[in-house]
């Protein structure tokens, strides 16, 4: 069987506002033979659930800081309730979704970052053949970042990070970052313009800059780990909107200005 891998990251920025057709728009992708798996995010609930047991919720460069308690928090939050609650919005919308997350068939494989930071992975392999396996039967998989290192310690992994070397691995069609902005901002005088494409080099330099801060740095990090293979580019979008997978919006990280995007095709409509 021939797979069309299309790798879809939420950001948990726009889970609670994420546009009702979206659900469907990707059961209609796998109708199409694209192959979409969706990795989700989770960070602002995380923190929320954190601070109501009394924990703190601190980051170093957009990472959690993720001790034993963390980790409970983190597993239980993001392979627990939100991946629940995602993969149930997708089966009630006829799209047929299994939930699962980077532990699962050892599909993200990791070693510890940094001692500093606990329980956080950062990705060494990617270990896909459970994805095959769920889109052979005709499933979306729905992936809570959480990975395993070669003792079987689990570990919490940004999601933007794990969706970048998903997308490398697979060679993907697409990288599709769904979160809260229409896309990437950029200052121009005493306003900001949205970008319609950007290169890894512009990137960089909006990176150095200080025009792209925060939770954007993982992003577009990501999007360059993706962009190693991905044919169709790396998309930036806004999930809030209908249609967001149709790839007319959002900002578009190609690899050279000058090139044509070879974009698949995806209809939504
Ligand atoms: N240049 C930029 N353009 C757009 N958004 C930016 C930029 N720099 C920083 N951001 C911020 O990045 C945020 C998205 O990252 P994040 O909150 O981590 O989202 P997610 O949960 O979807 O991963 C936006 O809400 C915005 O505040
Ligand atoms: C190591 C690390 O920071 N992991 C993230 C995992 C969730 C995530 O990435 O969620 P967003 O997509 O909403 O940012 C965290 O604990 O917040």
């Amino acid at each position: 069987m021939g797979f069309r891998p299309l790798v879809i990251k939420i950001g948990g920025s726009v889970l609670e506002n994420l546009h009702p057709s979206f659900f469907r728009e990707c059961g209609q992708l796998m109708e199409q033979g694209i192959h979409p798996v969706v990795i989700h995010g989770g960070g602002p609930e995380i923190s929320r659930v954190q601070k109501r047991w009394g924990l703190s919720a601190r980051f170093v460069d957009g990472l959690r800081i993720t001790d034993d308690e963390g980790l409970k928090v983190v597993e239980m939050v993001l392979a627990g309730r939100i991946n629940k609650s995602l993969t149930a919005r997708f089966c009630a919308s006829q799209a047929s979704a299994v939930g699962i997350s980077g532990v699962d068939g050892g599909l993200l494989e990791v070693e510890q970052k940094d001692p500093a930071l606990g329980w956080v992975g950062e990705v060494t392999a990617v270990h896909p053949r459970l994805l095959y396996s769920l889109w052979e039967s005709g499933w979306i998989p729905v992936v809570a970042s959480l990975g395993l290192d070669g003792s079987g310690n689990r570990y919490n992994v940004n999601a933007d990070t794990a969706a970048g070397a998903i997308a490398r691995e697979l060679a993907a069609e697409r990288l599709i970052l769904v979160t809260d902005v229409p896309g990437i901002w950029k200052r121009e005088g005493n306003s900001r313009k949205l970008l319609s494409r950007v290169t890894p080099e512009e990137v960089r330099e909006m990176i150095q800059s200080g025009e792209i801060v925060g939770g954007m740095i993982p992003k577009v990090r990501a999007a360059l780990t993706g962009l190693e293979t991905a044919a169709g580019g790396v998309l930036i979008t806004d999930g809030s909107i209908p249609g967001c997978l149709g790839g007319e919006m959002g900002t578009r990280i190609v690899k050279e200005a000058t090139t044509d995007d070879v974009v698949p095709h995806l209809s939504t409509k």
